[in-house]
């Protein structure tokens, strides 16, 4: 892929991708269940002051109070379903990181999608550790650098079914990602990223520049 800003390189040395890493038949049971029991909601978001309906469905999951807020709109967080429980250890295990929530996104056909943005709302703190679970449809997942110029650089990856990526370190303040729509006839996919929020937040200037997703 050629882009005029950058060129396809090499992944971030900061993120990895761990593909078969949730065994098929866990996959399998883990989709089943979450696509049928989680309150799936359409979020409502303020987009450059219009409020707009995400293209997707979503549910914020995680321990009480661990509330969070992106793209001018605040969720209060439902309980761990118990399937998600030993996923969470095994998340813990994998990254060493710890996490006290997780955003939930369905994307049910290639119309629905996520916006270029950062995960770098204050409440994740400065340097966040991002695990993000695939499971469903495979769909592409791109990164750009932020800042254009002769150093800019972007990178596809593809997120199969009990992929596992985690975004360590600077990424999001180097990066922005998004899912785009596809054209391809593809059948739904959940995405589930393990957050920790509000335990180490770094409160930042309210003029740092946050990109709003849709
Ligand atoms: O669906 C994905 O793979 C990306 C989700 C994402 O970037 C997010 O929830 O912040
Ligand atoms: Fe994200």
């Amino acid at each position: 892929m050629r882009t005029r800003h950058a060129r396809d390189d090499e992944p971030p040395d900061s993120v990895e991708h761990h593909r078969g890493w949730l065994p098929m038949d866990e996959a399998n049971r883990l989709y089943a269940v979450l696509e049928q029991t989680l309150p799936w909601t359409r979020h409502r978001l303020r987009i450059f002051g219009r409020e707009i309906e995400a293209p997707r469905l979503s549910c914020w999951i995680g321990d009480p109070g661990a509330s969070y807020g992106y793209s001018g709109a605040r969720f209060e967080p439902v309980p761990w379903p118990a399937i998600l429980g030993p996923v969470r250890d095994a998340v813990v295990a994998s990254t060493g990181a710890h996490f006290n929530s997780v955003l939930a996104n369905l994307y049910r056909d290639g119309d629905d999608a996520m916006g270029w943005h950062s995960d770098d709302e204050p409440e994740l703190g400065p340097r966040p550790v991002i695990a993000s679970l695939s499971l469903g449809a495979t769909r592409r997942f791109v990164m750009k650098t932020r800042q254009p110029g002769p150093d800019a650089r972007c990178h596809a990856f593809t997120l199969d079914h009990g992929s596992l990526l985690v975004m360590r370190g600077d990424t999001q303040a180097r990066y922005r990602h998004a899912l785009p729509r596809t054209a391809r006839a593809v059948g739904p996919r959940i995405n589930l990223t393990f957050r920790l929020v509000g335990v180490s937040a770094c409160v930042e200037p309210a003029e740092r520049r946050r990109g709003p997703r849709a």
